[in-house]
């Protein structure tokens, strides 16, 4: 099937090389020329594990190619919106401008039986007004929503096998007619047994911001029984571990530490209690802005620990941060909770020099200010304390004998709770962490 995607981003770009790996003709469409210039010659732009190989075999199909130009989305059956909704400046909710950008340059090259199938995460009642606008213009077309899980670090796995499919789908012929056309572009993945859930689109488009509201109210939790565990001398990596093992419970996403970042579940959440609020119902989710409150208060419980293992001042003292990207397996630094604490020592007199295997470069231009290592030892070279930020296996699997003889004093936080207290202290260290003694 012919097939464009709209914004070739974190999401897009992972979703126009699976299309084609699943047999289909894709297009991809972004504003951004250098970026589409990387991708038509087989760079990912960003660090997305599978990504250059899948880009790499999925180009040499000739099924896959990418564009500046939305007019050769023409003759696509089924266009995929994936652009960005960041959270709006000084505000909660969702900044649409990019998808009704997207929609608006796609209007015109729209026929008759066309699908326009978001994926981009929207507030509920999005799809209405867009559906109203493009049925206006183009009375044969159809929008559905198309919700996206994946996460960053697993995209390609994630887009070639999910763990469900979603679609919200208009009643009658149009929503029946779309529905067939999805079952196409979704052929491989519904034959090896993903379940497709077919609902109305507004209930697609809620499905979405509940999923990343559960999955950070289960970070919150973790973080608020944390800062209980702090003030009672518990541990809260085994009160989750106690907990996990109930399968009611599950014990993933039950990591305590620095909390959650990135690009999705901060502004997803503050986009929801913001449309929530539009819809008279904000008492609804009062409680997301508590999970909202215990995710940020862990950054500064972290540049309070750093000041207690420093006596008291972290003013003059060097600080080496191994981690910018706001997870492993990322190069994306958006809401990096490792980059907040960081730029907080900063600006609070510390020398602060951070280190990360693939998110320096956006780090560097996002938080010009701090300074860059390329590495731990060179990051951590007299330092006075040493903050584990970002759970990359290399950081994990220091060596607390030789990683010591780097430092100038022994002084670990482990903001991710991923260390071994005593082999740390076995060799010497100050071990310090979020919710463990
Ligand atoms: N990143 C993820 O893991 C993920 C997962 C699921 C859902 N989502 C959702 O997907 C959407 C995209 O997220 P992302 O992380 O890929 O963002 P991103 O910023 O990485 O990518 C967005 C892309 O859209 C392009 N763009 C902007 N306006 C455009 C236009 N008018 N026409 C064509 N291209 C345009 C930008 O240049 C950029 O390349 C968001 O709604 C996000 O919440 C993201
Ligand atoms: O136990 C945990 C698990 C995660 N995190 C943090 O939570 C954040 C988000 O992690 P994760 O959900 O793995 O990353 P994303 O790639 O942002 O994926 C989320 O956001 C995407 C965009 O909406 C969704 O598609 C995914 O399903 C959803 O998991 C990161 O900062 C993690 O460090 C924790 O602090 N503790």
């Amino acid at each position: 099937m012919r097939v464009s995607v709209i914004g070739c981003g974190y999401l897009g770009a992972v979703h126009a090389a699976s299309m084609a790996h699943l047999g289909h003709e894709v297009v991809g469409v972004d504003v951004d020329v250098a970026k589409v210039e990387q991708l038509a010659g087989g760079e990912a732009p960003f660090y997305e594990p599978g990504l250059p190989e899948l880009l790499a075999s999925s180009l040499a199909t000739g099924r896959l190619r990418f564009t500046t130009d939305i007019a050769e989305a023409a003759g696509a059956q089924v266009h995929f919106v994936c652009v960005g909704t960041p959270q709006k400046k000084g505000e909660y909710a969702a900044d649409l401008r990019y998808v009704d950008a997207a929609v608006q340059g796609l209007l015109p090259h729209l026929r008759p039986g066309d699908v326009v199938v978001g994926k981009s995460t929207v507030p509920v009642g999005t799809t209405e007004r867009i559906a109203e606008e493009v049925t206006a213009t183009q009375a044969g077309a159809t929008v559905v929503w198309n919700p996206e899980f994946l996460r960053e670090g697993f995209a390609v796995q994630d887009t070639l096998h999910p763990d469900r499919i979603v679609y919200g789908l208009p009643d009658g012929e149009a929503g029946a007619r779309a529905r067939e056309l999805l079952d196409e572009v979704y052929a491989t993945p519904i034959a090896e047994g993903i379940p497709v859930v077919v609902t109305d689109r507004a209930t697609a488009q809620l499905v979405k911001v509940a999923a990343n509201s559960f999955l950070a109210t289960k970070i919150s939790f973790i973080n608020a029984m944390a800062e209980l565990c702090e003030a009672t001398g518990a541990d809260v990596t085994q009160l989750a571990d106690a907990i996990g093992y109930d399968a009611r419970i599950g014990r993933r996403f039950l990591n305590a530490g620095l909390g959650f970042g990135g690009g999705c579940l901060p502004k997803d959440i503050r986009a929801f209690m913001a449309r929530a609020g539009e819809l008279g119902v904000d008492q609804a989710l009062s409680f997301l802005r508590e999970v909202d409150s215990i995710n940020m208060r862990r950054r500064v419980r972290t540049v309070d620990l750093v000041r207690e293992v420093c006596d008291g001042s972290i003013v003059g003292r060097r600080v080496a941060v191994l981690g910018a990207a706001f997870k492993p397996d990322s190069d994306d630094i958006r809401d990096s909770p490792a980059l907040s604490v960081a730029a907080q020592m900063g600006l609070q007199g510390a020398h602060v020099v951070v280190t990360d295997p693939q998110a320096l470069d956006n780090a560097e231009r996002m938080w010009p200010d701090l300074r860059y290592a390329a590495t731990a030892d060179e990051a951590a070279k007299e330092a006075d304390v040493v903050l584990l930020a970002t759970e990359w296996p290399e950081y994990r699997d220091l060596d607390p004998e030789v990683f010591g003889q780097v430092v100038a004093r022994k002084v670990i936080v482990d903001g991710r709770n991923v260390l071994d207290p005593v082999a740390w202290r076995r060799a010497g260290w100050v071990y310090r962490a979020l919710g463990r003694p």
